[in-house]
């Protein structure tokens, strides 16, 4: 059993509202969306862009529910923009997230990324990285890891992503031997590890000493085929219903959370799952996430 005074569990609003395809959910409200977390018994957010931008605004509303901020994606440019450009954007950012009590910053280089592109296919074209672009993401990560941890007390996550420059496995690896495990720890996110057709328990399983935000993500098997056969974008994909909930696709969870248990993982598991809200509920699988996760880890 998970350690329920070490692991906290949350939810990201991008079951309500994707930020990225605002016509998903784009009824759903800020309010909605934190009553329905925490009804559903998550104690965890992360952002999306309807929450308010006032740090005293937002912790009102999600103390009024029992719901904390435990994380916010960054996008990098680390190895196409001036260093300087991204860490004072990254100043603010991580200044919101220490102002709101997270502990984790969640990283993504954006750099070349396909990610919001809807005319690319998601497994074509990706920009791989030469040696001098591994140096500058590396050293960029070590730098930006330094200052959010020992200026802002919040520790940089890496999260690897399906279209950007750190995606399979070998990148994830390369990634984490160039950075400093002071300083850069991983962001593990079953779903897109299994997208890519990587084993997620074998990278948790490597790396969880260094792991120290989970997304608890989930693929529908069928849908990704379609994806690479039909040359279908990440975002077209994410509409059609690659991602669910844990437990509803093809993950193995058990060993997941074995992992996890074994190594006293202290931090979050955010279950992630974007798709359409007028297909999929969000109250409704948000509780069946929850329920899923009490079965299988007693939490
Ligand atoms: O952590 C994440 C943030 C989203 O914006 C992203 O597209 C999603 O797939 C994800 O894993
Ligand atoms: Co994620």
């Amino acid at each position: 059993m998970l350690n329920k005074e070490k692991v906290k569990l949350g939810i990201a609003p991008i079951a309500w509202t994707n930020d990225d395809l605002p016509d998903l959910g784009g009824e759903n409200t800020f309010e909605q969306c934190v009553s329905e977390m925490a009804l559903a018994g998550f104690t965890g957010s992360e952002v999306g862009n309807k929450y308010p931008k006032d740090v005293e605004v937002l912790k009102k509303a999600l103390k009024l529910r029992g719901v904390e901020i435990c994380n916010a994606w960054f996008s990098t440019f680390l190895i196409s923009k001036p260093y300087e450009e991204t860490e004072a954007e990254f100043r603010k950012h991580v200044a919101f997230l220490a102002a709101m009590g997270a502990k984790v910053v969640g990283v993504s280089e954006q750099s070349y990324s396909t990610q919001g592109m809807l005319d690319q296919p998601v497994f074509e074209g990706k920009h791989e990285m030469d040696d001098k672009e591994w140096d500058l993401l590396c050293n960029g990560l070590n730098r930006l890891g330094k200052v959010s941890k020992e200026e802002y007390g919040v520790h940089l996550t890496f999260h690897h992503h399906m279209g950007t420059v750190v995606q399979s496995a070998t990148e994830v690896e390369r990634m984490m031997a160039g950075t400093d495990p002071e300083y850069v720890s991983l962001l593990f996110d079953s779903g897109h590890f299994a997208y890519c057709n990587e084993d997620p328990v074998a990278m948790i399983t490597k790396y969880v000493d260094r792991i120290k935000h989970v997304h608890l993500k989930d693929i529908r098997p069928d849908v990704v085929k379609q994806v690479r056969e039909e040359k279908m974008s990440f975002l077209a994909g994410v509409r059609a219903g690659a991602f669910t909930i844990p437990g509803d696709g093809c993950v193995s969870f058990d060993p997941i959370f074995k992992v996890l248990e074994d190594a006293s993982y202290e931090g979050y598991m955010v279950v992630e799952a974007e798709q359409d809200p007028a297909k999929a509920n969000p109250l409704e699988y948000a509780m069946s996430a929850r329920k899923f996760i009490s079965e299988k880890t007693g939490l």
